[in-house]
């Protein structure tokens, strides 16, 4: 019989996770998840963001809820700090693990390739595909093919359609090896500004509670409570308000919820109200989401692009919400406060800080994996790049600010609710910038 390792680095929900599929000849099971201490410290093992208290106070809670729920299963979850290959290995080795599940990972899997050189012999490592509506085997092209650009990535998928039924939780889960360390530290040791902060809902009315339960409370909300499929195709370019578009990325981000449950919930509204403009542009967003996925394991490390010199003043004003443009400053302190943004100010605010400040779309990318409670790499990095016209988007996306302002927030609701809340040096302290 053998003992198998699960390494989590997201897909963190019991259902439809394949990481968690059990072969018969497996016994016995780690299920671990390793929080980069280098993170902790600021930066990331690629010298970029660190983690914001908001971040970190969402993931911890998906971490403590799938703790929950593997414990009724008979299993448990580790959770450490640490460099995340060498605890793994450290792990294979003590516990004599035969097989090392890891999911497949946008942006050159450097921590895989590192891991698979440092396994104990007895020991393989298995990369399965999650979280994306299709996996290398049924995406209808190779990885080589995915083209440039998102248009003729559709055309390519043409009416290919992905597996929309997910599968059940699994009832029961192989035992925890003998004396193997279990449990995820306090938050508080994690960080006390994470710890500080409370789960009020944000001023939009919404609570961003991570976990598979509030991710599937929000499901629910978005699809049969709201009806948002009935009107998405008109209201998904909002700035304020807590149901202009799902707001669905941080449990989809951390995988407390995966894109196919998604899709299967989309698919059952549709049959029972009929599929309509609404319905079929939010699959449309669900597809954005794939073709960034599917470009990032594609571009492996070149998604980053070359290490850019220290950002200028600008930056620091587009930071913290300073630059004097009502707009990007009121978007750059919800981002603050909230870990969380709509995807037009996301696109506005990208678009001011490489096209009219001038500076480094990858500090923008980085400052934004900071923050963002739903940040996914591919997503985040795909985005950013996408704006600047960079890589394979070899055209900017230049948005006029004053227009924009005009059409999206008219009587500068937006504005005004942000500049109430001024944040003080104090609050970018609270939260751990
Ligand atoms: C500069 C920039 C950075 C971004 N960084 C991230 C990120 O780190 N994580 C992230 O999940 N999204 C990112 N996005 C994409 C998008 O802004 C968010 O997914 C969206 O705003 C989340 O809100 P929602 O869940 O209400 O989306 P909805 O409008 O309800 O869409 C449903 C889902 O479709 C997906 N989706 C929608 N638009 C996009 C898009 N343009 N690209 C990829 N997926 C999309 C998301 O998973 C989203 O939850 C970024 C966009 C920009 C312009």
């Amino acid at each position: 019989m053998e003992t198998e390792l699960v390494w989590l680095r997201g897909e963190l929900r019991l259902a439809d996770n394949p990481l968690l599929d059990i072969a018969p000849s497996v016994s016995e099971r780690l299920v671990v998840f390793v929080i980069d201490e280098a993170l902790l410290d600021g930066t990331s093992a690629d010298g970029v963001a660190g983690i914001g208290a908001r971040r970190l106070r969402f993931l911890w809670q998906c971490l403590k809820e799938l703790r929950g729920t593997l414990l009724k299963k008979g299993s448990d979850l580790l959770v450490a700090v640490d460099e995340p290959v060498s605890l793994v290995a450290r792990l294979a080795e003590q516990y004599q693990v035969t097989r090392v599940v890891a999911s497949e990972a946008a942006g050159g899997d450097d921590q895989l390739e590192r891991l698979a050189r440092c396994l104990p012999r007895q020991c393989r490592l298995e990369r399965r595909g999650a979280g994306t509506l299709w996996t290398s085997q049924t995406l209808p092209m190779t990885l080589d093919e995915v083209p440039a650009s998102w248009s003729a990535f559709r055309r390519r998928l043409g009416e290919a359609s992905p597996r929309s039924h997910s599968r059940p939780a699994p009832a029961t889960q192989p035992a925890w090896p003998e004396r193997a360390p279990r449990g995820l530290p306090s938050l508080q040791r994690l960080s006390r500004e994470a710890d500080a902060l409370n789960d009020a809902p944000d001023s939009a009315g919404l609570a961003f509670v991570g976990g598979e339960a509030p991710a599937w409370q929000r499901l629910d909300d978005v699809v049969w409570e709201s009806d948002l499929l009935a009107t998405y195709q008109q209201t998904r370019n909002g700035l304020i308000g807590a149901g202009f578009s799902s707001r669905l990325s941080p449990w989809l981000a951390l995988g407390c919820v995966s894109a196919t449950q998604v899709l299967e919930a989309l698919r059952e509204w549709e049959d029972r109200r009929g599929a309509n403009a609404s319905s079929r542009h939010f699959y449309h967003e669900l597809l954005w989401r794939e073709y960034f996925h599917w470009a990032a394991r594609q571009e492996g490390k070149a998604l980053f692009g070359d290490p850019p010199s220290s950002p200028g003043q600008a930056f620091e004003c587009w930071r913290l919400g300073a630059t004097g443009q009502p707009l990007i400053d009121a978007a750059m302190r919800e981002l603050t406060v909230s870990g969380w943004l709509s995807n037009r100010a996301r696109q506005l605010v990208a678009s001011y800080l490489v096209h009219d400040l001038g500076e480094d779309w990858r500090h923008g990318a980085a400052w934004f994996e900071r923050c963002l409670i739903d940040h996914d790499v591919a997503s985040n990095w795909g985005n950013w790049k996408y704006i600047a016209g960079v890589g394979r988007n070899a055209k900017p996306r230049i948005f006029d600010i004053d227009e924009q302002s005009r059409r999206y927030d008219p009587d500068e609701r937006y504005v005004r609710h942000w500049k109430e809340l001024s944040l003080q040096p104090s609050s970018y302290e609270a939260l751990g910038h």
